[in-house]
């Protein structure tokens, strides 16, 4: 790129076209050398493989440095140009985050900081033996665990052994990330990165919106709540709920309380009418991994959208390799080369993992339709609409109609009690997650503006635990502890608000969507399976990238420029209006600070002899019996 030095001009626009052609053609390349520098650290977690990473890290920190500094000295005039498009590239080249600092140490802490928790969070197992356990990793063990197991000790031994070996490791390196990225953060001007994140949005409001959104959205979550909380409690016994109307947080058949899915036999409103067990269909049915992506590609090129380009077969990562550590957290990754994409992922034959198929594939075709855009603009139109692309095909997919075009289901049930145990199903996933996925970043901006400290971190992540969701930590909890580090992307650094923007946005788009193949009939029986009008409407938004404003986006799929609820309270009304009608008897809600008194996990010891017993090898002891 031959890139002049020299005093502040004022190039033409012109020149600056000419400019951004020569970057696009360098920055496919430098990105795409970057790429997959990372994937062979996350496909292969080894020292050297890490310090490859790193090193590649800062090759790309100082490509964009240069580019915008360039951009300051050859264009100093670069926002007095007219064309939308030119200014809006050079606007996203100027803005390079932490590659701003003047430091190359520090900048490469950053990417070593990042790494290294990654890499305990992604090595970190849990021994269980008083259970019968080996040392499981989180996946597939702890998960599976979490999701099978009905034996209160057990789960809360998987819960606390997890948060064990994967956040309390990681308490101090985390404070140094903190302070090193938000020290990186000023020098591009941001007063902290909690700022720099929301700066994504393009949208002066964004944190007054979102928690406008949430408030909606609540009372649907707080009759969930009541109602599983009541089942909860006559599954294991009310001695084990404290008296503050929270429910116990391992219970919920998922480690981080985020999907309620895996416990939809408890709470399953009618069991003697029909309910859609995919995990048990697909074994029967003889599927395995590589079907599970087959079956999700032929969803997409149903609706007219692009098969996955031939590399992607033979260069993703579908299974958990036996011979070496690998980060299993699932992802779905653009090479910047226009036909280089691939999925890396521990796929397991359940119905959790066809979602997660289905979720990595999402953005895999958003990243085939905006692979003609300028680099810069190959990204959604902002974070939130690359999570609602991904798991908006969920919401066709799970219906019982879907299920049987594709042989998961002998017939589609007509009654109202085999929709409600439907409804009630898409709940336990896109309702439960509302509160989880709106504090994540709750805690993470208010550790980036320093209103969370170190000495305060395991107390305020409770409190937004206990206030939103309603749940409490089923054991004591200090500041010893740092439960938000069990959670991937506290370590993995990748910010979580885009996930409550996409429960949001895959409502409304899907709402677009079904109107737009005339669909009459209740929102959530609707499949856009095989109706090319879809795909092509999708399509519309998707081509754009991040070229244009993300409200720009939204009208061209749903015509407004707004996020709303209510598409989600539409689909779910048939739901809100039983539970209100189970919980009648229910004091519905709990209280916002996290319980005083936890109850004590064991059951109540037969004699008092028993009582200086100290607990672990009560626990055992208990097994025994
Ligand atoms: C190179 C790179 O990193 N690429 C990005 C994509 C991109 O930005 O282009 C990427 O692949 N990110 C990984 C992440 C993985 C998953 C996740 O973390 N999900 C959240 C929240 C959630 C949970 C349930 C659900 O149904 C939907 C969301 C969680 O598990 O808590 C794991 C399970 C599903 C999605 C993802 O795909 O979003
Ligand atoms: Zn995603």
């Amino acid at each position: 790129l031959a890139l002049g030095l020299g005093r502040a001009q004022a190039g033409t626009e012109a020149e600056g076209v000419q400019f951004l052609e020569e970057y696009n053609a360098k920055a496919g390349m430098v990105l795409n050398k970057n790429v997959k520098a990372s994937w062979n650290y996350y496909t292969n977690i080894t020292e050297e493989n890490l310090d490859i990473m790193t090193a590649s890290n800062l090759e790309y920190a100082a490509f964009s440095k240069e580019v915008a500094r360039n951009i300051t000295t050859r264009f100093s005039n670069w926002n007095t140009y007219t064309n939308a498009s030119v200014k809006r590239q050079f606007k996203k080249l100027v803005d390079i985050g932490f590659a701003a600092i003047n430091d190359t140490e520090k900048l490469k802490s950053i990417s070593t900081l990042e790494a290294e928790l990654t890499g305990i969070y992604s090595t970190g197992k849990a021994c269980l033996p008083e259970f019968g356990k080996g040392c499981l990793s989180l996946e597939p063990g702890l998960t599976d665990l979490m999701a099978g197991s009905r034996n209160y000790q057990e789960l809360l031994a998987a819960w606390k052994g997890w948060r064990d070996a994967s956040g309390k490791k990681m308490k101090s390196k985390y404070t140094q990330f903190v302070n090193v990225m938000n020290e990186a953060i000023a020098f591009s001007g941001y007063n902290d990165t909690g700022e720099y994140w929301r700066s994504w949005y393009e949208t002066p409001s964004f944190e007054e919106d979102v928690k406008n959104l949430y408030e909606q959205l609540r009372p649907l979550y707080e009759q969930l709540h009541a109602y599983v909380r009541r089942k909860l409690m006559n599954k294991y016994g009310k001695q084990y709920f404290p008296d503050n109307g929270h429910i116990p947080a391992h219970l919920f058949g998922n480690m981080w309380s985020q999907d309620w899915g895996n416990i939809y036999d408890l709470v399953e409103p009618y069991p003697d009418a029909t309910s859609v067990d995919i995990t048990a269909k697909m074994l029967e049915k003889g599927y395995n991994i590589t079907h599970m992506y087959r079956v999700a590609e032929e969803f997409f090129t149903s609706i007219g959208l692009d098969p996955m380009p031939a590399g992607f077969w033979t260069k993703s990562m579908l299974e958990k390799p036996a011979d070496r550590e690998v980060v299993c957290h699932a992802s779905a990754w653009d090479f910047y080369d226009g036909q280089d994409f691939r999925i890396k992922q521990c796929t397991a034959l359940t119905e959790s993992q066809f979602l997660t198929v289905h979720h990595e594939m999402g953005h895999v075709i958003y990243f085939l339709a905006y692979v003609n855009q300028p680099v810069i603009f190959r990204d959604g139109a902002n974070t939130g609409f690359h999570e609602g692309m991904a798991d908006i095909v969920s919401l066709s997919f799970q219906t019982p109609e879907h299920m049987k075009a594709i042989g998961l289901l002998d017939e589609i049930p007509t009654d109202n009690k085999s929709d409600l145990n439907f409804l009630l199903k898409m709940a336990l996933d896109k309702v439960a997650f509302l509160p989880f996925g709106y504090l994540i970043d709750q805690w993470r901006w208010s550790v980036f503006k320093g209103a969370t400290t170190p000495g305060t971190y395991n107390h305020d992540w409770w409190d937004l635990r206990c206030q939103y969701q309603g749940i409490s930590p089923p054991i004591e909890r200090s500041e010893d502890d740092f439960d938000p580090g069990a959670k991937y992307h506290i370590p993995g650094n990748t910010p979580y608000i885009r996930y409550f923007v996409s429960y949001i946005l895959q409502f409304q788009w899907h709402k677009a969507l079904c109107d737009e193949i005339g669909y009459v009939g209740p929102l959530h029986r609707c499949d856009v399976y095989r109706d090319v009008s879809a795909g092509n409407l999708l399509r519309e938004m998707l081509k754009l990238g991040s070229s244009k404003p993300w409200q720009d986006a939204m009208e061209v799929i749903t015509g407004s420029r707004e996020m709303s609820v209510l598409p989600m309270v539409e689909y779910f009304d048939p739901l809100l209006q039983w539970l209100k009608e189970q919980n009648k008897e229910e004091n519905i809600g709990w209280s916002s600070s996290c319980p005083t008194n936890i109850p004590s996990p064991y059951p109540p010891s037969p004699t008092s002899a028993s009582s200086n017993i100290n607990p672990s090898t009560l626990l055992a002891s208990m097994v025994l019996l």
